[in-house]
């Protein structure tokens, strides 16, 4: 089974197709047979990079809509030093990354109309994201006719938070009207907690994790016997952890004095947060944590400011998940800066030492890929998992696709 997988960013769109043989799905992830990505760098350039066994296409794209850029990428399926397939018929299913399900979906669901029309009506609660991944489905529709679509969410893994986890504490009646906490990241949450029970060789339903994602969005996650119990992460990806451009969680009356005092509309706010806020606003040159641990070694105050706070503040939410679970067997990381960074990972691991944690360094120093890295006399065991977001969707899809 041909599976095309689609995950949009704000500002990219990466995409790959998995061929599937056989009557079960592989155990562990396997190469995809094509890869492509789509960067909006500037407001008017983009680039596409296409992989097929080891061939690396680049090609810029200038100006060009998602839709047109989707087209692009879809042709190199069939034509050229990228071509995989004869017919883009022959894909099965395509499965997309959605950011928001709000309260509605805890699973996978097939694309109808009304599902279509769900996800439109939550781009409102999260408009970095809902609306790449409508066009995503639209540019499929227009391209593939009804080939069934699917769409992975990335609230569904936190859909069984209780309720007293997932209600904010203002005026109840907003909770029924749907402000409540959501939490985000699932994919990556459900497969790094699936994949760490492996890697301990523990049985998920006995195991208390603490999954962190730290990538350009980061959040945390309370995973108990394989249910996520709480999140970083709450009405949108904007609440929680310090991030790489998003400020996360920010005392709200800030937001009121802007409303008051200053002529800042929501969207200039919301600009703020999301796009100017974090290690970015804080260095006021990046967000991006290579950056931020160079400028530290090149003697930059600011840099080491960002890096500082960006600890305590993902210290402080590990301190959170901990509490709400009542004790943690070990800690996940995954995500860009939690897979490649043994510098973030040695100093919050060196805060949580008072619970007996205690990290091997050299196999830390060495990022290994779905490997336990704490110490054996370690009481709490720390493990990195190599995120596979795409997969996790294939496997949704394969399974749907099945059913079809
Ligand atoms: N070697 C590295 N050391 C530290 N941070 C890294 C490294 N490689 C990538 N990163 C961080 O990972 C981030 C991207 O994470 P990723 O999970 O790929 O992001 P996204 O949220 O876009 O999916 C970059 O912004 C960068 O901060
Ligand atoms: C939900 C979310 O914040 O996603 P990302 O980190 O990919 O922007
Ligand atoms: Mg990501």
């Amino acid at each position: 089974m041909k599976i095309l997988v689609f995950n949009a960013g704000s500002s990219s769109q990466k995409s790959c197709l998995y061929d599937l043989t056989g009557e079960n799905l592989p155990p562990r992830p396997p190469k995809p047979l094509w890869k492509g990505t789509i960067d909006w760098m500037g407001e008017d350039s983009a680039e596409m990079k296409i992989q097929v066994n080891g061939v690396v296409e680049q090609i810029p794209l200038g100006t060009i809509s998602r839709q047109e850029g989707i087209k692009r990428m879809l042709n190199t399926l069939t034509t050229g030093k990228t071509k995989v397939l004869d017919d883009l018929g022959e894909i099965a299913i395509a499965g997309h990354r959605v950011v928001h399900g709000g309260a509605e979906y805890s699973q996978a669901t097939l694309i109808t109309p009304p599902v279509k029309a769900k996800i439109q009506e939550l781009c409102a609660l999260a408009p970095a994201h809902n609306p790449a991944n409508l066009q995503g489905i639209e540019a499929i529709e227009q391209i593939l006719g009804d080939l069934p679509q699917v769409a992975v969410f990335d609230t569904a893994f936190h859909s069984q938070m209780p309720e007293a986890a997932a209600v904010y504490p203002i005026p109840y009646r907003y909770y029924e009207q749907g402000i409540r906490r959501y939490g985000f990241h699932g994919i990556s949450h459900g497969y790094c907690t699936q994949r760490a029970a492996e890697i301990l060789g523990q049985p998920l339903t006995q195991l208390k994790l603490i999954t962190c994602h730290l990538g350009n969005g980061c959040s945390l996650a309370a995973v108990d016997g394989g249910v996520s119990i709480n999140t970083t992460m709450g009405f949108t990806p904007l609440e929680g952890v310090m991030m790489g451009t998003r400020s996360g969680s920010i005392d709200p009356a800030i937001l009121i004095h802007w409303a008051r005092e200053s002529a800042m509309t929501g969207e200039e706010i919301n600009a703020l947060l999301n796009k100017e806020a974090g290690l970015k606003g804080i260095t006021g040159v990046s967000g991006d944590m290579r950056w931020i641990e160079k400028a530290i070694q090149e003697g930059n105050k600011q840099a080491k400011l960002a890096w500082e706070m960006y600890i305590l503040r993902l210290k402080m939410a590990i301190g959170s998940m901990l509490g709400a679970l009542g004790g943690v067997d070990a800690l996940v990381f995954m995500g860009g800066v939690g897979e490649n960074s043994p510098a973030v990972r040695a100093e919050v691991c060196q805060g949580l030492g008072f619970l007996g944690l205690r990290l091997d360094g050299e196999q830390n120093s060495r990022s290994p890929r779905d490997c336990d890295i704490a110490s054996p006399d370690s009481a709490v065991r720390v493990v990195i998992v190599q995120t596979e977001e795409d997969w996790a969707i294939a496997q949704d899809c394969w399974h749907l696709g099945k059913a079809c």
